[in-house]
């Protein structure tokens, strides 16, 4: 493996791009024509055997109908969210074009600012297929540490789940609630994900791990992440549409706290943080939310 086509030169794909040019040669595409090394037209993209997947979550099933029809392709998927409109995990997208056996998803700890600086990261390369994964990680550089799992499921819920808590925590900044407020916000959203893990057969150590617990940690108590600044934004009395607009990227907890909210009602599992993360992103006032989050009738 040692020719790469990126698709979507967004933050993401760009960082991961420059990430694997140390071993490989990459190109890279996007929906419109951009001035950056390697930048191809889709089509010419389509031609590569391995191929990573940086569309964002509520793009994925659009694009995937419009442009793609499978060629033995090797992906990498590096999106993390959940379909808001049919409450659909990324790998059941994909998989309705894609064998199995020929997806890997990434997941972890990894602001795409800091990839981009050659700063230390670890990711985890999941995948049904451990041999396609195993590939994968040789073609990182070496200030990226890869593991390899077949837990796709606890990644895809690990990677998803964080950003709504990143939502939470920029709320609980912005109306400074200090930092018990924080941590209890951070443990008690992990303990959330593992529940919704549990429901759909991920394992538990997933969300101690980098997928789950480590990007949550990082998400949930940084600027770096949009989703945090989401969050931030509605704690100042700012509209989803003037917060998304200023940001002028990605975040893709917003969607995502919608296809939860299906998701918990659906299958009735108790997401308590996650839904009141989508009724503030619907208008109820963050204070009121947090005062129902925290008394002591509910559990
Ligand atoms: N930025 C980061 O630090 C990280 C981002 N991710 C994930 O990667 C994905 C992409 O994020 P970023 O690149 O940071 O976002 P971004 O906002 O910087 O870029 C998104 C890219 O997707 C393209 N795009 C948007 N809608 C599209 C559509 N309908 N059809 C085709 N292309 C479309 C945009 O043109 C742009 O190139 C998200 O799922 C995000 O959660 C994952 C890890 C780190
Ligand atoms: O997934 C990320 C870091 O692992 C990026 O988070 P944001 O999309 O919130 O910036």
């Amino acid at each position: 493996m040692n020719k790469i086509a990126v698709i979507g030169a967004g933050k993401w794909g760009q960082a991961l791009a420059s990430a694997f040019r140390h071993k490989c040669n990459v190109v890279i595409t996007s929906r419109t024509k951009r001035d950056i090394e390697g930048f191809v037209s889709l089509d010419e993209a389509l031609e590569y055997e391995n191929i990573v997947m940086t569309i964002p979550a509520q793009a994925v099933r659009e694009w995937l109908h419009k442009h793609y029809g499978f060629k033995n392709h090797n992906i990498l998927v590096a999106s993390k969210g959940i379909e808001a409109s049919t409450g659909a995990f990324l790998n059941e997208i994909y998989e309705e074009f894609v064998p199995k056996s020929n997806l890997t998803y990434l997941s972890g700890p990894s602001f795409a600012k800091e990839v981009l600086l050659g700063l230390p990261t670890a990711l985890v390369l999941n995948s049904h297929n451990r041999m396609v994964a195993t590939g994968w990680s040789e073609v990182f550089p070496d200030f990226i540490k890869t593991y390899v799992s077949t837990d796709v499921i606890g990644a895809e819920i690990g990677g998803a789940y964080k950003n709504v808590i990143a939502i939470a925590g920029g709320i609980c900044e912005g109306l400074k609630l200090g930092e018990n407020a924080r941590a209890s916000l951070i443990s008690r959203g992990l303990v959330e994900m593992a529940r919704l893990g549990r429901e759909f057969g991920a394992k538990e150590e997933t969300f101690l791990s980098l997928s789950g617990a480590g990007d949550l940690f990082l998400t949930a108590s940084s600027k770096l992440s949009r989703n945090f600044r989401v969050g931030l934004g509605l704690a100042e009395g700012k509209t989803l549409d003037e917060i998304l607009k200023e940001l002028g990227e990605v975040a893709e907890g917003v969607g995502t706290a919608k296809a939860l909210y299906t998701i918990s009602k659906t299958n009735d599992i108790y997401l308590p943080i996650a839904n009141e993360v989508y009724e503030i992103l619907e208008g109820k006032d963050p204070m009121e939310s947090l005062k129902d989050l925290l008394n002591n009738r509910r559990r």
